[in-house]
């Protein structure tokens, strides 16, 4: 049995608790932390958990702070469960010199490239651990998960449940990075943890994986704003369209006009993905 996280903090909200939670993580082999958001249904049942992946620069806080999904996750009934970015305090050369690698940007990977190897181990700590540490210490239902994020976390959802089939049954992402192979952020994460085999790439491309696999993915709503800085250089998410039209992947893509890329907008549009999540997670 995993060993109870510590609580950090908690907080009364829209009915629910906010609580920030400590822990000695196997995958990422140091502490990790987290943020559960437990509605109040959760006093009488068990409720699907949805996740949430932030992205670069991000911390377990910042969706819980920022994203304004408390209160429609409190009417829906659904657990939140947001995870840092990637490890803290690994202590390895470079880790904290650029906000687009190492410390807040893990990227949702198991790194194969030392010393990454040893502690960011993301994708095994978002995908197995931490769901098995939530459905043993929280009133969580294992067999409802769904999984969303914003940015390098939009990424991280799409390519958790594509390395994942069948195991999340709601998916959904905000201005997601769509095709990392074939941006300088996703380039420089995946030579640093990876290594230079691009093959090892295709393993963590969500427009790859899809190209690739017959794994279709229940239907994926993915929002993007036309203001945001990001979007012609880093985030593509035409190249996602593509990839979903060749393979007959369920997309809907929402292009809002004049919305950035921060919280302002992700907020804005947090409702209706949390409603999209509680379709299937509460059907
Ligand atoms: N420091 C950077 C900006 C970093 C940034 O915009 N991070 C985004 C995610 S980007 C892709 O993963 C974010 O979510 N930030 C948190 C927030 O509160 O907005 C710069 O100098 O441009």
């Amino acid at each position: 049995m995993t060993a109870a996280p510590s609580l950090i903090s908690e907080h009364r909200c829209f009915g629910g608790t906010v609580g920030f939670y400590r822990h000695a993580s196997e995958a990422c082999g140091g502490e990790m932390r987290f943020g559960v958001y437990v509605p109040p249904q959760a006093r009488e049942r068990k409720v699907p958990v949805l996740y949430y992946l932030a992205g670069l620069t991000c911390t377990e806080d910042t969706f819980l702070i920022k994203g304004g999904a408390q209160r429609m996750a409190s009417e829906l009934g659904l657990m939140l469960v947001a995870p840092d970015t990637s490890p803290r305090g690994a202590g390895f050369p470079g880790e904290s010199d650029a906000w687009d690698f190492g410390v807040g940007a893990g990227f949702y990977l198991d790194a194969t490239q030392a010393p990454w190897s040893s502690r960011y181990r993301m994708g095994t700590y978002v995908t197995k651990e931490l769901p098995a540490l939530i459905s043993t210490h929280f009133p969580a239902r294992s067999d409802r998960e769904g999984i969303f994020g914003h940015s390098m976390g939009g990424h991280g959802a799409l390519v958790c449940a594509l390395r994942n089939p069948g195991r999340y049954r709601s998916v959904s992402a905000f201005a997601p990075i769509a095709a990392p192979m074939r941006v300088p952020w996703g380039q420089k994460a995946f030579r640093g943890y990876l290594g230079e085999d691009t093959e090892a790439w295709r393993q963590y491309d969500a427009t790859e994986l899809l190209r690739a696999s017959k794994t279709r993915l229940p239907k994926l709503l993915v929002d993007q704003g036309t203001s945001d800085k990001f979007l012609q250089e880093q985030l593509k998410p035409e190249l996602l369209r593509e990839a979903c039209e060749a393979v007959g992947q369920s997309l809907e893509l929402r292009i809002h006009e004049g919305y950035d890329h921060g919280y302002y907008f992700v907020s804005t549009f947090m409702e209706d993905h949390l409603r999209h999540h509680a379709a299937t997670l509460n059907a």
